[in-house]
């Protein structure tokens, strides 16, 4: 059974008595030991995709349609307190900065263990064996010392490796990392990505990467999920949409990262205008008033999803929706 099924989930605001919807139809899965990226710029919902997992969505926002199957749960219909003890033991997050994930009051061993006595029943001395384990797999040497310490004494990246052990530590069977590097320089944060992708592989746990950079997705995902204006507009695994991409705003979203696999001197070119607002309605496909292959159809149309050989995209121009149009008319 795949572990994590997300199927049309929609999101809705609450604003002044009006219900605006912030995330369209959003569908992709993810299974044991295998990473998925979920990609786009900012705003276009893969946070608020990640808090109605974790049950952790804010006020006045709620789940309004669609399924999120959890080893077959769903956790669209589950009570607050089932939610509440999936947290950690079943399902871990990472957020983006750990300086205000951690409790700067609290020594690292108090965080690291606190979950593991309260949801795994360990005892102290069990706990603290085991954070001494955890803070050697994510690479801190001297954990002795480090346990003993408070967030405030460690490095920026020694600090996301506390939170990568934190999220181990309940042993879950699924992580969500939102942009667990962005707050770090470049080396360390390939370091993170690596040390977490591995370390979820190793343990057999399924990885919800997001980020709003394409660029470093190829060496950590096996599959990519590209969200834009609240939609997921393409699906693909990494190696087909770094070969192939069909979205013009996958398109658009390679052309402004640099790439290894394409000339130094490559010009980077990032994707012309702003993301939509999502109180503002706008028919059709919510990329077109950017896209440079728009057509009238874009302006009327909610696109379908249409897929060849597991590489789904919602576009009207796409080169697979050309292929099929062809296929279907001859
Ligand atoms: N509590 C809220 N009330 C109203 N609108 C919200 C709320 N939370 C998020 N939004 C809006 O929903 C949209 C999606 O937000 P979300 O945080 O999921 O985007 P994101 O893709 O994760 O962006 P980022 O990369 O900046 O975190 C944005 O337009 C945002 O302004």
């Amino acid at each position: 059974m795949t572990l994590l099924r997300v199927e049309n989930l929609a999101i809705d605001v609450a604003r002044d008595g009006q219900s605006c919807r912030l995330v369209h139809d959003a569908h992709f899965s993810v299974d044991r030991g295998e990473t998925l990226a979920i990609v786009g710029e900012s705003g276009s919902g893969k946070s608020l995709t990640a808090l109605a997992v974790m049950g952790l969505l804010g006020e006045g926002l709620s789940v309004s349609g669609g399924h999120i199957l959890f080893d077959g749960e769903d956790l669209t219909t589950i009570s607050a307190r089932r939610h509440n003890d999936l947290r950690g033991s079943g399902i871990a997050m990472i957020f983006q900065e750990p300086m205000t994930s951690l409790n700067p009051v609290r020594s690292i061993e108090r965080q690291l263990t606190e979950g593991m006595r309260l949801k795994n029943r360990l005892s102290r001395r069990a706990a603290r064996a085991r954070a001494l384990e955890l803070l050697t797999e994510v690479g801190i040497s001297d954990p002795e010392r480090r346990l003993k310490q408070y967030p405030h004494q460690l490095s920026g990246g020694m600090r996301q490796r506390v939170m990568i052990a934190i999220a181990l530590s309940c042993e879950p069977e699924l992580i969500l990392a939102d942009e667990p590097t962005t707050a770090l320089d470049v080396t360390i944060q390939a370091q993170i990505l690596s040390l977490t992708s591995r370390l979820c592989r190793d343990h057999g746990v399924g990885l919800v990467l997001i980020t709003h950079n394409l660029g470093i997705v190829a060496r950590h995902a096996q599959n990519v999920a590209v969200m834009y204006g609240g939609r997921v507009v393409e699906r693909a695994t990494a190696r087909q949409l770094y070969r192939d991409p069909q979205h013009p705003y996958t398109q658009g979203l390679l052309a402004s990262v640099p790439r290894l696999d394409l000339p130094r001197d490559t010009p980077l070119r990032p994707v012309p205008g702003a993301p939509p607002d999502p109180t503002v309605a706008l028919p059709g496909c919510r990329f077109h008033p950017r896209c440079p292959k728009a057509s009238d159809i874009c302006a009327e149309q909610v696109p379908d999803f249409i897929a060849e050989g597991g590489h789904e995209v919602a576009c009207w121009n796409s080169g697979i929706q050309k292929l099929k149009s062809k296929g279907a008319a001859a």
